[in-house]
């Protein structure tokens, strides 16, 4: 091999290894407000809003207790835990929704979250939602005429009858949403993109082809970060896999051993 070679795969070889997400030592708190006796008075409020105190009755919940981890391009990280175990919370928060308590998240680049939440316009039809979401991702005009109908194709939302994407979202059901809004964040290469759980919507094909494509992002030197309850999605999916309980990260490793421990914990529960 030529040192030119050499130092080109060097240099490869370092740019896949970088690291694309760094979570270092997040809490995540949320306030409950309310949770108490009664509303209290205006001046109650105000007096409180001037001396910082809060509310009596406001519940907190800390949902992620101390977890670090660092992920690195190429990699696809699956997320396990039981329900309410702070998956979700930790994807929010590196997405930048939620800002953590205590702890720092630095990412390279702009992650992007796919959750079955994820907002499209309800009155609009989905092709206009497939336009408006390219947009604002970040495509021209130009681009998504040309990937238009690879999204539409890909969602299978036309599959047996082809006005359904000119019909408004309202009436899709909710696995036709999250089809269409996986459809469309995957059109584009993503630096980290993170899934909370829409590929357990959807039939087999519709799995199958996100797997695939999951798979390519990957390829592409993004980083996938799966929260899901199909341990079979993890296993054929993610490489590494992470395990929350309770807001604290118990694993991180090589997915058959977390997977392992994990079930064996899930079956000890039941
Ligand atoms: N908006 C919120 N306000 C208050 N508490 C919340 C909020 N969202 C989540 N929680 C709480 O935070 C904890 C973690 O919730 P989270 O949704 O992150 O768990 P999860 O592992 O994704 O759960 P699941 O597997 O059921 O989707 C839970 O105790 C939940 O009740």
């Amino acid at each position: 091999m030529s040192a030119q070679q050499a130092s080109a795969q060097q240099a490869s070889a370092q740019r896949r290894s970088a690291p694309t997400v760094i979570v270092d030592d997040v809490h995540v708190v949320y306030r409950v407000h309310g949770s108490g006796t009664g509303r209290g008075s205006a001046t109650s409020a105000l007096g409180r809003l001037a001396t910082r105190r809060t509310l009596p009755g406001t519940r907190e919940v800390h949902a992620v207790k101390g977890v670090s981890l660092v992920a690195r391009r190429g990699e696809a990280v699956g997320l396990v835990g039981t329900n309410g175990s702070g998956k979700s919370t930790l994807l929010r928060t590196i997405a930048g929704l939620l800002p953590p308590e205590r702890g720092r998240v630095y990412t390279d680049g702009q992650p992007s979250l796919l959750g079955v939440n994820a907002a499209l316009m309800n009155d609009l039809s989905g092709e206009r939602n497939v336009a408006l979401g390219c947009l604002a991702m970040g495509m021209s005009p130009e681009q998504v005429r040309e990937r238009y109908s690879g999204i539409v194709d890909f969602s299978g939302i036309n599959e047996r009858d082809e006005f359904t994407i000119h019909m408004p979202m309202r009436t899709y059901s909710s696995g036709m949403a999250a089809r269409l809004r996986f459809s469309i964040a995957a059109a584009k290469t993503h630096d980290v993109l993170l899934i909370d759980e829409a590929l357990s919507t959807g039939d087999s094909g519709f799995q199958r082809r996100s797997k695939e494509r999951i798979e390519e992002l990957r390829e592409q030197a993004g980083t996938v970060f799966l929260v899901s309850h199909n341990n079979t999605t993890i296993r054929e999916t993610c490489d590494r896999t992470l395990w929350l309980e309770s807001g604290v990260l118990r694993m991180d490793g090589p997915t058959d051993e977390v997977l392992a421990a994990y079930e064996d914990f899930a079956k000890g529960r039941k």
